[in-house]
């Protein structure tokens, strides 16, 4: 039996009634583990078990991927718990969206969020903590999206270059983790009876900076994985309070997802047009979202940054051209920008960057060195095989000694140079090919070994 704090077994006792006995119960059950297929690939990887779809999430599936496939070092899938699925659905962004996921790390909302868009727009994926943006900067490249611009900022300083920009604002907040003690119990560690007092009045902070990037009739989505009241209702109720201009959209709800509860907070009953999501009622650990809109004249007049300046000096231009004719059949990056001699694929409207602490401009599709451009990782993983002029199909052992950093040799010849690595349909990585020798290019922090 779970051991779960004292005093979260009164407070949810108190609140639920005869309810919170099915509630305690399902911290007992097994840990409802997810992935979401991504789109964003060319083809759906082999031998995955897309026999259960979660209902509410597209691409998502009820099931375990291993860590050292694939099809997850590919990026072709994302493993996601299933009621976190539910804040990329309810964000839904359309195609050409401008979209902040304000606390991203380690990205599995900003992945979802790539998925809708497929790579128009933007997506300004954005964390705080400088010790978690690199994780999520290696799991957005693995994903592979064209429009994506990772940063590491605070909230308050990203208001200005972005007032009053976004279609779309989701704040995943940083919350008490109830929804975590039965994936990982050292959450209740951390868990005292003060901590989701304390978590709102983070929270509240961070909405009122969310807010200024919301666009005129925008909308801002936010949730956490606690069933703190504190965190969930009493916080939209705040919201709605101090800001008269937001309102809630009511969210479709199925699978066991249940209307969230205007008795938790201050009886307003516009909340129930939040969601909830409850072990005890649906498949996955638990969730709370909710949905509003800003009215038509909420930041009218605010004025973002003005896009960033773009431009490579004429030597880069030249090698970039000539590697990119060489290997890419139809896909350009017209807006390109180097940091120091790294090469980036800037989303065409981004406002300047300014003096923002940038972790990845754009796209990173390589590196000039003297008189030549190697490509990067990331431009391997965002390729697809069919946009790939010479590409290389490897076997599973050799993909194991690719991620391990060794080189791997081939039967026939081929030409020498720049080869896109495939194994099951998923591009891996970029090698280079010298008479049956491919050397290895696998970025040594990532490097693995698949078999123990
Ligand atoms: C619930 S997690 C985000 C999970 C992520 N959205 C995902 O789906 O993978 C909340 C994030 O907020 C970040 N955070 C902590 N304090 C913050 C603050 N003051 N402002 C913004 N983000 C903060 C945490 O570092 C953490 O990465």
């Amino acid at each position: 039996m779970a051991k779960l704090p004292q005093a979260f077994i009164d407070k949810y006792q108190q609140l639920m009634g005869p309810e919170a006995q099915a509630f305690f119960a399902s911290f007992d059950e097994p840990v409802k583990h997810g992935f979401r297929i991504n789109p964003l690939k060319q083809s759906i990887p082999t031998g995955l078990d897309l026999s259960e779809p979660v209902p509410y999430a597209k691409w998502g599936y009820y099931g375990e991927v291993h860590g050292r496939s694939v099809a997850h070092q590919s990026g072709a899938i994302y493993s996601q718990e299933p009621s976190a699925m539910f804040v990329g659905a309810t964000a839904h962004p359309e195609r050409g969206d401008r979209v902040l996921d304000l606390c991203a790390a380690p990205g599995g909302k900003s992945t979802h969020l790539a998925s809708y868009l497929d790579n128009t727009g933007l997506l300004v994926s954005n964390e705080i903590m400088k010790k978690r943006v690199g994780v999520l900067a290696e799991n957005i490249e693995r994903f592979g999206p064209h429009n994506t611009v990772i940063l590491n900022e605070s909230p308050e300083r990203l208001t200005r270059p972005f007032a009053g920009f976004f279609d779309k604002v989701v704040v995943d907040a940083p919350c008490s983790g109830e929804g975590m003690f039965r994936k990982d119990p050292e959450a209740m560690a951390y868990w005292d009876a003060d901590y989701p007092q304390k978590c709102a009045a983070l929270q509240r902070e961070i909405l009122t900076e969310a807010v200024k990037m919301v666009r005129p009739g925008g909308q801002l989505v936010y949730s956490t994985c606690t069933f703190a009241p504190e965190e969930d209702e009493q916080t939209i109720a705040w919201l709605l309070d101090q800001y008269p201009e937001f309102h809630l959209i009511p969210i479709e709800k199925t699978a066991g997802i249940s209307d969230a509860r205007p008795e938790w907070a201050n009886g307003n009953p516009e909340l129930k047009k939040a969601a909830r999501l409850f072990p005890n009622q649906m498949l996955g650990e638990g969730h709370f979202v909710a949905k509003l809109q800003a009215d038509a004249d909420w930041n009218q007049g605010a004025k973002p940054a003005k896009p960033q300046q773009v431009g490579l000096t004429r030597e880069q231009q030249k090698l970039w051209t000539e590697f990119s004719a060489d290997q890419l059949i139809g896909i350009t990056f017209p807006h390109l920008l180097t940091f120091g001699d790294q090469l980036y694929s800037v989303p065409a409207e981004m406002p300047a960057f300014g003096k923002l602490k940038v972790e990845r401009p754009g796209l990173h599709l390589g590196t000039f060195k003297k008189k030549r451009f190697e490509p990067s990782y990331a431009l391997a993983l965002a390729v697809k095989p069919e946009q790939a002029q010479h590409q290389l199909t490897i076997n599973h052992e050799q993909w194991a000694k690719v991620v391990h950093g060794e080189t791997i040799t081939i039967d026939e010849e081929h030409s020498k140079g720049w080869y896109l690595l495939v194994c099951d349909n998923q591009p891996v990585a970029y090698g280079k090919l010298v008479g049956k020798t491919i050397k290895n290019f696998f970025p040594k922090g990532l490097r693995f070994q698949v078999y123990d």
